[in-house]
């Protein structure tokens, strides 16, 4: 792929038949990745939040609690070299949102054995996602709701089908791209495991193998579990809302 522009055919290829996603491998190049992980484990400590089981950066600004954004630039490790931002912005996918691209960015740290809970990004955010892997693999599972009029919906809370609707296989230097009802309707979610096991039938089917390395289609088809190691993921949204107050004016 013309890593400088992603045209719509390339975007088109990476659809997911059927659903409101799609996967792009070498959205940046071996090197461009180790870049980014470099100035990303060389940033301050105090740029590090921690959660129980994953670190994060917010690049972009901090969202307040009314949901608009107090707006911090990018980093140019993402704006200028390599340029991930025109990038995504290239794929078209961000055309109908408000600042027709990411304007704020969560990247995640995730060791091995950590992922992320089934969840939904919220509405504060343009209902698109395009999410950067680094350094290794995930197996991203997009889950439904149970059937609201189905006895097993506990009462305030709603229930989530344990069956993933979709899992995609994200290796590292790929992107992934979920819209529409994909964001809106639906919950995603990392398990906490330090290998995964993955087939092309079954329940762990991964609906992406065709967009796979050759090594990784091979291991998957020998039935070998993949192992994790740290990774990366560049979480790029767009928040609907900019907060006025950072507003400088200058004399
Ligand atoms: O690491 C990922 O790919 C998913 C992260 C995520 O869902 C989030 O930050 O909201
Ligand atoms: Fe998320």
């Amino acid at each position: 792929m013309d890593l400088e522009t992603v045209a719509p055919e390339d975007l088109a290829a990476g659809r997911i038949p059927g659903y409101d996603a799609f996967y792009i491998p070498n959205f940046v190049s071996v090197a461009e990745e180790e870049y980014l992980i470099q100035k990303i484990l060389s940033s301050p400590q105090s740029r590090w939040k921690t959660l129980p089981n994953r670190r994060l950066q917010i690049w972009g600004g901090e969202i307040t609690s009314k949901g608009s954004l107090i707006t911090q630039p990018l980093p140019s490790f993402f704006t200028v070299y390599p340029d991930v931002l025109s990038r995504i912005k290239a794929t078209r996918v961000f055309e109908n949102s408000p600042h027709k691209g990411p304007n704020h960015v969560i990247m995640n740290e995730y060791l091995p054995g950590q992922g992320i809970m089934p969840h939904e990004d919220g509405p504060q955010y343009h209902p698109v996602v395009a999410t950067l892997s680094l350094s290794s693999h995930a197996v991203f599972h997009y889950y439904q709701y149970v059937d609201e009029n189905n006895d097993i919906s506990k009462a305030g809370g709603k229930s989530i089908d344990k069956a993933p609707i979709l899992s995609l296989l994200l290796e590292p230097r790929s992107l992934v791209i979920s819209l529409g009802t994909m964001y809106t309707s639906y919950l995603h979610g990392i398990d906490p495991v330090e290998e995964d096991f993955v087939s092309t039938d079954g329940t762990s089917k991964i609906a992406n193998i065709d967009s796979l390395r050759q090594e990784t289609r091979e291991s998957i088809q020998a039935g070998h579990p993949l192992k994790r190691g740290s990774r990366y993921s560049l979480t790029c949204r767009d928040v609907e809302r900019v907060s006025r107050l950072n507003t400088t004016f200058s004399h």
